[in-house]
């Protein structure tokens, strides 16, 4: 007998066959722009997530992208990666490098130019080696940290301190990085943090704010079209550019006058390895500057938000950390070890509000997603924020629990915040120690409270952020 066919259902469907989430590219982009639905980029696919099943096909303007929610997908797309991975590049950035003739960092590299410079980077920046030895500078932050807020509750007679901590995060975590970059404090925690870096700061939010709408439009056009959206973006590049230099400058001077003895950083360490040529140092220590502060500042304010209306939970973590810490002095890479609730609660925030909304990826072969048949070198991407929201993968997802991330269940290719693999997110432990280090030294000095106990409005500029900051309160611990 000729072998019977397969069974339909084992046969997968064809591309074309996958729900689409418009019908026309330029209408469907128009209509983006019009609703300025932009920000609301991630409720945007949820909702289709949830019209069309979990894959969609969408073309907006020239993007042409498959989505798809789902672990087992997201585990079928990074399977099929290859040694190169790659992610849809942003025109608008590599437009600034040439126009300025400066090299690419690795996020914007591809293929072996990119490989070459990760696998020498990762030696210092995301190793259990390196994160080692740059560990002990995020914890003098993070207590300084704490010692800033002292000094303000120390100034009004409520032993109580209620602020919006937005900006004071961006200079926390400015401060920190900067400090396990270029080995040198640059005093954002102190009274009167100097102009230049606030300039800095500013300039990476315009920079990302002008980055969206610049994402959808081809680079020729984008300078006639948006000449000021265009001159505000390449102005903040600039001022980008100029912080990171003088930062530079001043180490490889000194470098230059003596090596240093003991470890003053990532990038003294790059420079006396010298593996990487100067500029693509430059380059990339660029990249991780500017790439450092609204990332982490961003979870860290919605963890505390989280744990300031989740008490029960901010108390459970309280008592963790006064644990690990009667365990007497240790290393400090093993008392992180020992706080699995603290490093859960990073994974529950980063659950409900992913940094990158989603993870993109062009598989190298052929791949079958949802029974679908989606052709080597097609864009897809990971909805990270629906996936994080979705209850066919979350029980009760709108729930902040972090101990849904200790039970047994099998949680693979469900905390992908940090993307996957070997182009995940080179600044993973530098931002992970942060944030963890922040927040123990934290929780043990103060409780936090909020009187708003609304879900926050979230918004996307490049980043995911909130809509309005919540207003916190810091009571010490006596
Ligand atoms: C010090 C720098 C730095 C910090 C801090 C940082 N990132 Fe990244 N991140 C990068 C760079 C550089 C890349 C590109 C890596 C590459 O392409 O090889 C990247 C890539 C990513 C990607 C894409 C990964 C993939 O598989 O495609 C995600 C997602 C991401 N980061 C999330 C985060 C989150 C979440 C945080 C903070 C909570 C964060 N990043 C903080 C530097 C940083
Ligand atoms: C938000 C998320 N988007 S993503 C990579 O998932 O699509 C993300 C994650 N990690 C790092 C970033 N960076 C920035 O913020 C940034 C600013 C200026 C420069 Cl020169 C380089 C960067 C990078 C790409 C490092 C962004």
């Amino acid at each position: 007998l000729a072998a019977a066919p397969a069974p339909a259902a084992a046969r997968p469907l064809p591309y074309e066959a996958i729900p689409r989430s418009g019908r026309n590219a330029w209408l469907s982009l128009y209509r983006l722009w019009r609703s300025n639905s932009f920000p609301r980029f991630h409720l945007v696919m949820q909702r289709n997530f949830q019209r069309l099943g979990p894959i969609y096909r969408e073309t907006v303007g020239t993007y042409n992208c498959v989505n798809v929610l789902l672990p087992r997908d997201a585990a079928q797309l990074f399977q099929s990666e290859g040694i190169f991975p790659r992610r849809m590049g942003i025109e608008s950035w590599i437009a600034h490098r040439q126009l300025r003739n400066h090299k690419c960092g690795i996020f914007l590299l591809n293929g072996e130019e990119w490989r070459s410079d990760r696998l020498i980077l990762n030696k210092e920046v995301i190793s259990p080696a390196g994160t080692r030895k740059f560990l002990p500078f995020l914890n003098a932050v993070a207590q300084d940290f704490v010692t800033l807020m002292h000094r303000r509750i120390s100034k009004n007679t409520r032993r109580s301190l209620t602020i919006d901590l937005y900006s004071d995060l961006f200079r926390f975590t400015l401060e920190g990085s900067s400090y396990a970059l270029y080995g040198e404090r640059l005093g954002l925690l102190e009274e009167s943090p100097n102009a230049e870096s606030q300039r800095f700061i500013s300039a990476v939010e315009t920079m990302l704010r002008t980055t969206l709408p610049l994402l959808f439009i081809p680079p020729g056009l984008m300078r006639w079209v948006t000449s000021k959206l265009w001159r505000d973006h390449i102005e903040a590049w600039d001022t980008i550019f100029k912080h990171a230099d003088k930062c530079i400058q001043n180490i490889y001077q000194e470098f230059c006058l003596g090596q240093p003895r003991k470890y003053s950083g990532i990038m003294a360490e790059l420079l006396m390895q010298a593996e990487l040529p100067l500029d693509s140092i430059k380059a990339n220590i660029t990249e991780f500057t500017a790439g450092g502060v609204d990332t982490t500042a961003m979870p860290l304010l919605f963890t505390l938000f989280e744990l300031a209306r989740n008490p029960n939970v901010q108390t459970a973590i309280r008592r963790e950390i006064t644990e690990a810490e009667s365990q007497g002095p240790r290393e400090l890479s093993k008392v992180l070890n020992s706080m699995p609730l603290l490093k859960s609660t990073l994974k529950e925030t980063l659950r409900l509000y992913p940094v990158g909304i989603t993870v993109q990826r062009y598989p190298t072969k052929d791949v079958v997603l949802q029974n679908y048949c989606v052709p080597a070198g097609t864009l897809c991407q990971v909805g990270l924020y629906a996936m994080g929201r979705s209850p066919e993968v979350f029980s009760n997802p709108e729930r902040y629990d972090p101990l849904r991330w200790l039970s047994k269940e099998e949680n693979s290719f469900k905390a992908l915040a940090f993307g996957f693999g070997a182009r995940q997110c080179i600044g993973r432990r530098l931002a992970e120690t942060e944030m963890m280090l922040f927040l123990m030294h934290v929780l043990r000095n103060f409780r936090i409270d909020t009187v708003s106990k609304a879900d926050i409005k979230t918004v996307f500029g490049f980043i995911l952020m909130p809509e309005k900051p919540p207003l916190l309160t810091f009571r010490p611990i006596d």
